[in-house]
Parts: structure tokens; C-alpha cells; sequence
């Protein structure tokens, strides 16, 4: 760990311009579909990042030839000689992302079985996959959890099913999507997640030649049908990127205008960004070079505290909680943050309290909402008491969003801070030390 160190230099206002890509969230699942294709796909604007790179790794070993397109950040997924691979192959991509758990529809629709390595992903909560597993029974698979991994096989084939989800997990639907669209016969999903990069997935799907209708009220049907063939497409921005960096223009008083992001994705966090006193600009796309984007600024005047809980889609997504939060111990007043969707995903307050920060954790759901995690002794509410003065100090990153939060409080804070596993922020921020230098920013490996 000792050279995976950025020393921050705070007191600095981001400013300036960056640009965001294709959606962490999207193109990783994009890539796996590519696996269902009779023909070569593409996919542009991947950005590079950690979580690319395994899934990559992954669609390689199992004889998927990946190419760079013409294009920057184009990539080209062959899948004409997919084929069985080894399951110490496989297991070098054990613990590092949540998304091997999505090759196993795929998988057994290409080759019969599949092997699935052990998880990795942010340690925010336990994050079961009993949803992805019971889903995977009901169409047929048969599932043999391993001292590592899972292995599966289907032999009697895939068959479309009735489902109803206990709580709309992202993971999970999309699952069933890339599950259904090969089975034979009908799906009816329930309580469907419906984030953007869903239907964005949705979208891929419906390009390979799949048949999917999205109802009201969370319910997703699909259609099997008998071949799939390749795509080209161009992702939805990375709207958790985005109010990211709309955060740390918030919580460093700087202003940033955030290329390639997208109103329509972000409407729930601009609402609460509104409501604390931040400040933003749309401009639209217009003329087919011209990307768009938000800016986003502090304007001077002191921000007010807020109540807000994390939520499924259309709520305001857990991903955006962790670098509001660090704004939030900017404003003025008692802000309170109801984490509804993780059971664990507030343990990096304590880290901003060394700062100087004054945060407090509660087992009670204080957002007025009931959520599952109520009266099980998880600290999973927080009431954030502002303005507070951040000093430097020595940070250990936990996980991604929140190392991405220690970098924004560390950039906030009086004097120099040393920030230590900077490189899991690398698993969703492409460039992210180029982009903080374009800002403004002091920061620089020791
Ligand atoms: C790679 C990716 O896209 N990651 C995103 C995805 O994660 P991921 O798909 O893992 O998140 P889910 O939506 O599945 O998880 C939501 C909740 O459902 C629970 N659950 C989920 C599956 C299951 O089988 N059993 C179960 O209990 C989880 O523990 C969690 O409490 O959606 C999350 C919620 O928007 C985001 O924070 C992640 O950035
Ligand atoms: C929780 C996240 O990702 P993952 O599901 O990949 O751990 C995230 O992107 O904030």
C-alpha cells in the first residue's frame, strides 16, 4: 500500500472542466451481453477503469476475442469461438467486481455450464446473491455453491419464468434480462430495478434482437427468442461520476463543468443539489459533436442542511450519498441522510469526524421512512451538524464512493493529507488524478 499514496493538498476550490464517459454501471453489463451475440459487438465511450478491465479478462478466458475499435474507447467483442474455461483461469478475477455473478445466464446459453467465481465489490453491506440464485432455479439452472465460487449447469435448458423480486436489486433484474432473453418462452419479472443503466441494458438487448416490454409499476416481460446477434452502442453517461464531481465543486466552493452529463439521469440529485444551495447549469447537446454537460458551482453564499434517503430509481441513488455527504458538512444546520439501500455504507463518517466534521450514526431509520434495516443494529442514518472546518489529516480508503469522498475532504480541508488505496478509486473514476490536476487541484504521488 505504501506507494498507492496520493498526498492532497486542500484548501483548493475545484475548477475547470472534465468529461465523463460511458457508465461504469452499463458498460460492464453491455460487455457481458456481448457474450449472448452470434456476431461481433461494439461498444463506444468504455471508459478505463478497473471494472472493465476483470470483466475483459473474464470475456477473454472464455474465448471472446476483445479488439480496440477506431474510435477512442471503442471497444470490439468477438464472440464467434466462445469456449469452456478453467476455473483457475477464471479465479484470477476473484473478489475484484460484482459482475462475474451476470455471466451465468450467458454462460449456460453459450456452453451449457458456467463456473462463477467468488464476488469482490464494495464492502458496504453483506450483499447476498439469493435473489440471483433463486431467479437462476426458476428457470431450470442448477446451482452448486463451491468452498469458491458457484458452478451451474441447465440440463434441461433455460426456460422462461415467473418472478417477482423481494426488493428491486439492479443486479438481480438484469440478471433475469440477460437470463430470459435466450429462454425459451415468456419471463415475467417483478419488482423490477428500472435505474438508467437498466434501460440502458434494455436497450443493448433489444438491438441484439431481443424482445422486452417494460410495463408500469416494475414489471419487465421478455420474450425468448432463438438468436441474438451483436451491437454497436453508445452508452448512457456516467450520471454517479457526474454528482460526484458536481459534490466536490460543492463541498471545495469551486465550480466544474462536468461534459457528457445528462439531465435526465440526474434529476433527483439535482433537485437535492438545488436545495442546498449549489448551483447548475444544463446545456443540451447540440450539432453531433457537441457533448453537453452540467456545470456546477457554489455560489458563495452559505448552504443549507437537508433530509434526504437514498432510494431505488427514481429515488436518490446510494452511489451519490458518500460525496454529498462530504458537502453536507458544509452546510448550515443539522442535515439528516437515511442510507436505505446498504446496511454498511456509513462507516467512512468516522474518517470525516477525524477531519473535523461533526457526524453521528444511528441505528433508527430518522428519514421518515421505514426501510428494511430499521431495529437490526445497523448504523444506517446519520445526522451531519454544519458548517464544520475540515483539517488535514492521514486516510485510509475504504471503497470506492468513499475514497472518492476522503479525496473531496481532503481537498476541502485545511493543510496536507495523505490518502492511502488510492487506487480502488481507479475502479470508477477513469483519469481521476488527471482530472483533479485539470481542476486545480494539489495533489501528487509522495
Ligand atoms: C456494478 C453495479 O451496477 N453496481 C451497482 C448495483 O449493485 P448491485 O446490483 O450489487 O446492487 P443491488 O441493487 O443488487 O443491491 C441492492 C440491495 O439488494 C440486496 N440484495 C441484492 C441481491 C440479492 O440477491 N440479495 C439482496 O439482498 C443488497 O444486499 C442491497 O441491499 O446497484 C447498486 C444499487 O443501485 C449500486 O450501488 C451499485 O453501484
Ligand atoms: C457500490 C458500487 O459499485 P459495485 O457494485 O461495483 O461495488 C458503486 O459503484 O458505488
Amino acid at each position: 500500500m505504501s506507494n498507492d499514496v496520493l498526498v492532497v493538498h486542500g484548501n483548493t476550490p475545484l475548477r475547470g472542466e472534465i468529461r465523463v464517459r460511458g457508465a461504469k454501471n452499463l458498460v460492464s453489463k453491455a460487455m457481458v451481453a456481448a457474450l449472448l451475440g452470434q456476431t461481433p459487438s461494439r461498444l463506444f465511450n468504455v471508459p478505463r477503469i478497473r471494472d472493465v478491465e476483470v470483466v475483459r479478462g473474464l470475456l477473454e478466458v472464455h474465448g471472446v476475442r476483445v479488439s480496440e475499435g477506431a474510435e477512442p474507447g471503442e471497444l470490439v467483442f468477438d464472440p464467434t469461438n466462445v469456449e469452456a474455461a478453467t476455473a483457475d483461469e477464471i479465479n484470477v478475477h476473484a473478489g475484484s467486481s460484482r459482475i462475474p455473478i451476470l455471466f451465468c445466464g450467458p454462460l449456460l446459453h453459450r456452453l451449457g455450464h458456467a463456473f462463477i467465481p467468488d464476488l469482490g465489490g464494495c464492502h458496504i453491506g453483506d450483499r447476498p446473491i439469493d435473489f440471483h440464485i433463486g431467479a437462476l432455479r426458476e428457470f431450470g439452472a442448477i446451482v452448486d455453491k463451491q468452498p469458491h465460487g458457484m458452478t451451474l449447469t441447465a440440463p434441461n435448458g433455460l426456460r422462461g419464468t415467473k418472478f417477482e423480486l423481494p426488493y428491486p436489486s439492479v443486479g438481480a433484474t438484469e440478471q433475469v434480462l440477460l437470463t430470459a432473453v435466450l429462454a425459451e418462452g415468456v419471463t415475467e419479472l417483478r419488482n423490477a430495478a428500472v435505474e438508467p443503466e437498466i434501460m440502458d441494458l434494455i436497450c443493448v438487448l433489444q438491438k441484439m434482437g431481443a424482445i422486452i416490454k417494460v410495463h408500469t409499476d416494475r414489471v419487465i416481460e421478455i420474450e425468448g427468442v432463438s438468436r441474438l446477434d451483436g451491437y454497436a452502442h453508445r452508452p448512457i453517461p456516467d450520471r454517479i461520476e457526474a454528482a460526484s464531481w458536481a459534490s466536490a465543486a460543492l463541498a471545495t466552493g469551486g465550480d466544474v463543468l462536468v461534459r457528457g452529463a445528462r439531465q435526465a439521469d440526474m434529476m433527483t440529485f439535482l433537485n437535492v443539489f438545488r436545495s442546498v444551495g449549489g448551483k447548475f447549469e444544463v446545456t443540451d447537446p447540440h450539432g453531433p459533436d457537441e457533448l453537453g454537460g452540467i456545470r456546477f458551482w457554489h455560489p458563495g453564499e452559505e448552504l443549507r442542511a437537508t433530509v434526504l434517503e437514498t432510494d431505488v430509481h427514481p429515488g436518490f441513488g446510494t452511489d451519490w450519498q458518500q460525496p454529498m455527504v462530504v458537502a453536507l458538512t458544509q452546510a448550515r444546520g443539522l442535515s439528516i441522510v437515511h442510507e436505505t439501500v446498504y446496511e454498511r455504507r456509513l462507516g467512512y463518517t468516522k474518517a470525516l469526524n477525524q477531519m473535523g466534521a461533526t457526524i453521528q450514526v444511528y441505528r433508527e431509520c430518522l428519514g421518515g421512512t421505514p426501510c428494511r434495516f430499521g431495529r437490526r443494529n445497523f448504523n444506517h442514518s446519520a445526522v451531519i451538524a454544519g458548517p464544520s472546518k475540515l483539517h488535514a489529516t492521514d486516510l485510509v480508503i475504504p471503497d470506492l464512493r468513499a475514497g472518492f469522498s476522503h479525496l473531496i475532504a481532503a481537498l476541502a480541508a485545511e493543510g496536507t493529507s495523505h490518502v492511502y488505496g488510492v487506487s480502488l478509486i481507479n475502479r470508477g473514476y477513469e483519469d481521476f488524478e488527471a482530472k483533479l490536476a485539470a481542476l486545480g487541484a494539489h495533489a501528487e504521488r509522495p
